[in-house]
């Protein structure tokens, strides 16, 4: 991926994506091909390596432990420190920065494990962005959010690639991957069917081999839609 790039990874439930996502990180070992993190094979990395370059925000995550909201984002740190109880005056501002980017410091306080799960996922974004690493690898990152939440995270991504973060996130919007992403890979039967510029490649003959022609796209100016074809059919756009 080139650095800076928001990319999209993007398929139908039980393609890969979250597979893929754990071999890259090495959460899962593989027999065949091979990941390349700064021109340097990931089986090569230690862990700690890895952790400095790559921040993962996963799906789902189960808190073992009542910990503070506070003190999970500040867990994104420890990469960088001599293990947790490291953390000096700049990491506590960085991970409070992250809480309050996000419109969450008010939860600071709380016990991660009492939050809901938008409000968990919240703080996973928190807490990578803590991590200041030059890639960002998220599992479905708006996949709980309100619209409003949905529409921040997609807007931090935005401005943490301008500022020259590499992201890869998957998610099931196309609509989101249309409005906020540089690229799109999709995924399909083991391997890539097609990738590119979203406002390209993002068309109705890609949407019917992934879901069988449920979906149609409009235009309007520069802006694509996607929509249930029922709905499209009732609108006034132009459809392809
Ligand atoms: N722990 C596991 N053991 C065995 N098979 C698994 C396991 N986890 C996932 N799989 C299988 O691997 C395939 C890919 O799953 P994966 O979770 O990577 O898909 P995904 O594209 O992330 O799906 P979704 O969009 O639903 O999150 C699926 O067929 C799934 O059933």
């Amino acid at each position: 991926m080139p650095e800076g790039e928001l990319c999209a990874l993007f398929g139908p439930n039980g393609c890969g994506k979250t597979t893929l996502f754990k071999c890259c990180l090495r959460f899962l070992a593989f027999h065949q091909g091979s990941v390349v993190l700064n021109r340097r094979d990931v089986k090569s990395l230690r862990v700690e390596e890895i952790a400095r370059q790559v921040a993962y925000v996963p799906q789902q995550h189960r808190p073992p432990f009542p910990f503070l909201v506070k003190e999970v984002v500040l867990m994104g740190r420890t990469p960088h420190l001599n293990g947790i109880f490291g953390a000096g005056a700049m990491d506590k501002q960085k991970a409070f920065d992250a809480l309050r980017r996000l419109a969450i410091d008010h939860l600071a306080d709380r016990p991660y494990n009492q939050l809901s799960n938008g409000q968990r996922q919240l703080v996973l974004i928190a807490r990578a962005m803590a991590q200041e690493t030059c890639l960002v690898v998220l599992d479905e990152p708006t996949s709980a959010l309100d619209f409003n939440n949905q529409i921040r995270i997609w807007q931090v991504m935005r401005e943490m690639a301008e500022r020259g973060t590499t992201i890869l996130a998957c998610t099931h919007d196309p609509n989101h991957v249309a409005w906020f992403c540089d690229r799109m890979v999709v995924i399909q039967n083991g391997r890539i069917a097609a990738q590119g510029d979203p406002m390209e490649i993002l068309n109705h003959r890609l949407l019917d081999t992934i879901y069988g022609g449920s979906c149609s796209v409009g235009q309007t100016g520069e802006l694509k839609l996607v929509l249930p074809r029922e709905v499209a059919r009732r609108s006034a756009l132009d459809l392809e």
